[in-house]
């Protein structure tokens, strides 16, 4: 656990970065420090492995006060991952990854085993570990630099801005593996974004800071959707927080209609909009058949938008958001439900989930 207790950085020429800050970072959790510009979330997080130090106010880590231990020694118990990763260029992948369990007194070859496993754990081919960081891509490089901060198998993991740099689809991937990653490993992660998306995405318990250093509210996502604390944090989540808050929701109320289905190949007596499977009932796409005389064959086809995940048998169901987009990206308005093993298991309509939205706002589960 890390806990800032009114801690307040003021730089010499007279800036006030973090402003009278109390807020506890939980142990095992991801806690997101987000908000715009400027707003002291990078200063805040460099506060706790003491590249910078609080003008006034205190730092626990796990009840210690930080000011007490060498910055060294405190750093080795806290991974630090940035932007661009910050790797060695004359070293290869795999010895950027080794420098930590070197440090910490492994031998050479111990050292290299343990890049490797950890190259494999942030799901990097170890023949890679033989090229230099200039010869992979930005997603890889961020991928070794999440590696290296997790060499020493520090229990605190700082992360700032680790995934800016990359295109959104890499970006996407990187954090589902952090997600993955974490529920393996369950460190205490700080991270650092600008992104209120990722930050909604990624935390446990997000923090939003305002320009001047001063926290405006520390919530989970879903509460920072539901009750934004002030016209900042509101307009800083967005416009479409409704939309958002829909994530958070599962569609278990929402019921699944039948759907008309043929095989590729086969022949059906449905016209109209029908969704085209495999051998395996997957769906391959739609068909807007005129007439019972147009063939059905899969190279012919209007691919459907995103899919609904629903589990008749464990009775669960994806999110609302997930319902809705899956109703609004498909040609025909009905949204493909598909069960755990990708099999079409009904449709989905847009008015079921708008009708399961107006109740959760009654509740007030989201905005209204
Ligand atoms: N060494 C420094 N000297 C003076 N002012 C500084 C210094 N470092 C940061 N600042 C100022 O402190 C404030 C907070 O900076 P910080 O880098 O913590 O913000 P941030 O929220 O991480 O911003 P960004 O998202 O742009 O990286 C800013 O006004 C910044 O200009």
């Amino acid at each position: 656990m890390i806990e800032f207790q009114a801690v307040t950085k003021k730089y010499p020429d007279g800036t006030v970065a973090v402003d009278g800050l109390d807020l506890v970072v939980d142990a095992g959790k991801i806690t997101v420090f987000v908000g715009p510009s400027g707003c002291g979330k990078t200063t805040s997080l460099r506060m706790i492995n003491r590249m910078i130090d609080p003008t006034s106010g205190t730092i626990l880590l796990d009840g210690k006060d930080i000011r007490d231990s060498d910055p060294p020694l405190l750093r080795r118990g806290i991974g630090y991952v940035i932007q661009h990763a910050g790797l060695f260029p004359h070293r290869t992948v795999l010895d950027n990854v080794a420098t930590v369990p070197l440090l910490t007194g492994k031998s050479k070859r111990e050292a290299r085993a343990r890049a490797s496993e950890l190259l494999d754990l942030v799901g990097l081919p170890v023949e890679l570990g033989k090229r230099y960081p200039v010869q992979l891509s930005g997603g890889q490089q961020q991928r070794v630099g999440v590696a290296r901060a997790l060499a020493a198998d520090p229990p605190v993991l700082l992360m700032d801005e680790p995934f800016s740099a990359v295109d959104p689809i890499v970006r996407e991937d990187l954090q589902q593996q952090l997600l993955r990653l974490q529920s393996e490993l369950d460190k205490t992660i700080v991270f650092v974004t600008h992104d209120i998306d990722e930050a909604i995405k990624l935390g446990d318990l997000v923090a939003v800071f305002r320009v001047g250093g001063k926290l405006a509210q520390y919530a989970t996502p879903s509460e920072l959707l539901a009750k934004p604390a002030d016209d900042f944090v509101s307009s800083f989540v967005g416009r479409d927080r409704g939309y958002r808050a829909l994530g958070f929701l599962t569609a278990t109320g929402v019921p699944v209609g039948p759907i008309a289905t043929v095989r590729a190949g086969e022949s059906t007596a449905e016209t109209g909009w029908i969704v085209v499977v495999d051998e395996r009932n997957r769906p391959l796409g739609w068909l807007d058949r005129t007439s019972t005389s147009d063939p059905v064959r899969a190279d012919s086809l209007v691919s459907g938008g995103s899919l609904y995940e629903v589990d008749g048998a464990a009775g669960t169901a994806g999110s609302l958001r997930n319902a809705l987009d899956s109703a609004l990206s498909s040609p025909s308005g009905l949204g493909i439900a598909v069960d755990a093993d990708g099999a079409v298991a009904g449709s989905v309509k847009a008015d079921a989930v708008l009708d399961a939205l107006a109740k959760a706002r009654r509740t007030g589960e989201v905005p209204a």
